[in-house]
């Protein structure tokens, strides 16, 4: 007999967590809510929130910085360190708070405190002791930084996202390893706040960015605030209380090193082998990503744990696909997917929608070196590909690097998530003097090459500063 019993037992009190947990509940559900510390997200704790913090910090001292290209000068710029620092801890546990907040308000008897791990596919035995029992399990488990081995003797010269946060000031230099998402992002914005930072990627490619004519204007825009050593292996090793990095028959010194090469799903600990489900060489089951089920079991994966599109929304999204579906099997329904998209906050911010180039795909370019509301910003960097597919030109995926791509892609998700072609996104007004007004030439670009006419009474030419 367990001591707890329910519908649905759910590991790991994250965003996917929150969500499925909620929507097992909203279907008739008793729940439990499983997670050693309800600590409030990795999304508000050590992700998105402070590192958009910093991000904003960094922004603020680059518009200041970029002043006097509009002859506004602003002598004597001065970066407090440990105020920036505190802002973003302040700001950051503000957004932790409220999320805990809420998790305290869930109805009484569904959260428990502890660790859990499978001993058979629907039992689970809690490091505390106790046992529980549920006709379905979501694991919600999140994922966590994975460090290199000879970056784990640093000692408190290594950071990761779970740290760097925590740092009482802004360090003087400062080595980011593994040029992704994370890397990129806080490598500019220190960059950006005054820290001398180098970046190593052991890949000649940032962000896996797919798409050659963006990755060129990324690498050259974040190589004005960094060094950039791309392709290369970086050793590291301490020296005189510093971290000296050895790369290509090259050396330098850095007072910090910052890791991010990565996050693996945390399913080391989960004992998943006692589920009898079928386990890849990472120790993962197959999820099928319209039902978040893993193999034929009553057990679903959402979230980082599951490896497939570890961003905040489709966390969200996935908590609550698992959770209506753990209560509903045997009979689970196949939720639709949006659209995969992406992005990077850099100044510029970096995006991608959908699908690559394809075969029989047509792509259309648009520069924003010259764009009119760019320039007018002194913004102008950047390059756009917009992918559609013959023989009616409707869009199927995007890749930006411009002033504006975080607002401007969710226009274009929607727009591929609704099949739309490139004839219709130019029968829609576009507004002067604006950046949407740049996407103009990559669809008209599509429309001229695929079958479809492009709209007969639009004007086929650019009104000036476009
Ligand atoms: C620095 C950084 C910046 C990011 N920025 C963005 C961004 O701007 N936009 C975006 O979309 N995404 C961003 N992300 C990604 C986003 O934060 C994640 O995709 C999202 O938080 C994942 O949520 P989750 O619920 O899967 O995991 P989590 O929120 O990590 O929740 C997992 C929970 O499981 C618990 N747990 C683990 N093991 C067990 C166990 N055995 N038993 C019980 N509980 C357990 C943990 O304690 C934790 O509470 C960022 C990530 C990082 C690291
Ligand atoms: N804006 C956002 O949406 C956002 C922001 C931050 C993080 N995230 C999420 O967090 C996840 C993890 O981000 P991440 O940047 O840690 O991982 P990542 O997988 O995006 O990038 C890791 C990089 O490290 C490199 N690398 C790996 N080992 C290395 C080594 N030994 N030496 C040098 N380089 C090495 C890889 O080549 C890769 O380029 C992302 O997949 C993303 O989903 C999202």
């Amino acid at each position: 007999m367990a001591d707890l019993t329910c519908d649905v037992a759910v590991i790991g009190g994250g965003t996917a967590g929150l969500a499925a947990e909620r929507n097992a509940r909203k279907h008739g559900a008793t729940t439990l809510l499983i997670d050693p510390e309800f600590a409030g997200t990795t999304c508000a704790t050590v992700g998105c929130m402070p590192s958009k913090l910093l991000i904003a910090a960094a922004r603020a001292a680059h518009d200041v910085r970029d002043a006097a290209t509009f002859g506004i000068h602003c002598d004597g710029l001065r970066i407090d360190g440990p105020a920036v620092m505190a802002r973003v801890r302040e700001m950051r546990d503000d957004f932790a708070g409220s999320t805990r907040e809420g998790i305290a308000k869930l109805p009484d008897g569904i959260l428990v405190r502890a660790r859990a791990r499978f001993t058979s596919a629907n039992r689970l035995e809690l490091d505390d002791g106790r046992a529980v029992e549920a006709r379905s399990v979501v694991i919600a488990t999140g994922s966590s930084p994975m460090v290199p081995p000879p970056f784990r003797e640093l000692g408190d010269l290594l950071l990761t996202n779970e740290t760097i946060f925590e740092l009482p000031d802004l360090p003087e230099s400062l080595a980011v390893i593994g040029g992704g998402v994370i890397g990129l992002e806080l490598a500019q914005a220190m960059a950006r706040l005054g820290v001398r930072v180098a970046l190593f990627d052991q890949k000649e490619t940032l962000a896996g960015v797919r798409c050659e004519a963006v990755h060129e204007t990324l690498k050259s825009a974040m190589a004005r605030d960094m060094a950039l050593h791309l392709g290369t292996s970086p050793e590291p090793s301490l020296e005189d209380g510093r971290v000296r990095i050895d790369w290509d028959g090259q050396t330098d010194r850095f007072h910090k090193v910052l890791v991010a090469t990565g996050r693996p799903p945390n399913v080391r600990g989960l004992n998943l082998e006692a589920t009898g489900l079928a386990l890849d060489d990472h120790g993962m089951p197959e999820v099928n990503p319209n039902t978040m089920q893993c193999g034929d079991a009553a057990i679903f994966m959402a979230g980082d744990a599951n490896g497939d599109r570890p961003l905040l929304h489709e966390a969200s999204d996935e908590g609550a696909i698992a959770g209506r579906n753990a209560i509903a099997y045997p009979a689970l329904v196949a939720s639709e997917r949006v659209v995969p998209f992406a992005i990077t906050f850099t100044e510029p911010p970096l995006v991608t929608i959908g699908a690559d180039v394809c075969e029989g795909a047509k792509t259309g370019t648009s520069d924003y070196s010259r764009q009119g509301r760019a320039r007018v910003d002194a913004r102008n960097v950047g390059t756009v590909r917009l992918h559609a597919a013959a023989p009616d030109g409707h869009l199927i995926g995007a890749d930006l690097f411009c002033p504006g791509a975080d607002h401007m892609g969710h226009m274009l998700a929607l727009a591929i998530q609704n099949g739309m072609t490139a004839g219709d996104l130019l029968e829609m007004p576009f507004y002067h003097p604006t950046l949407e007004e740049g996407l103009k030439s990559a669809l008209r670009e599509i429309c001229h090459a695929v079958p479809l006419r492009m709209p007969g009474d639009r004007d086929p030419g650019n009104p000036p500063g476009t």
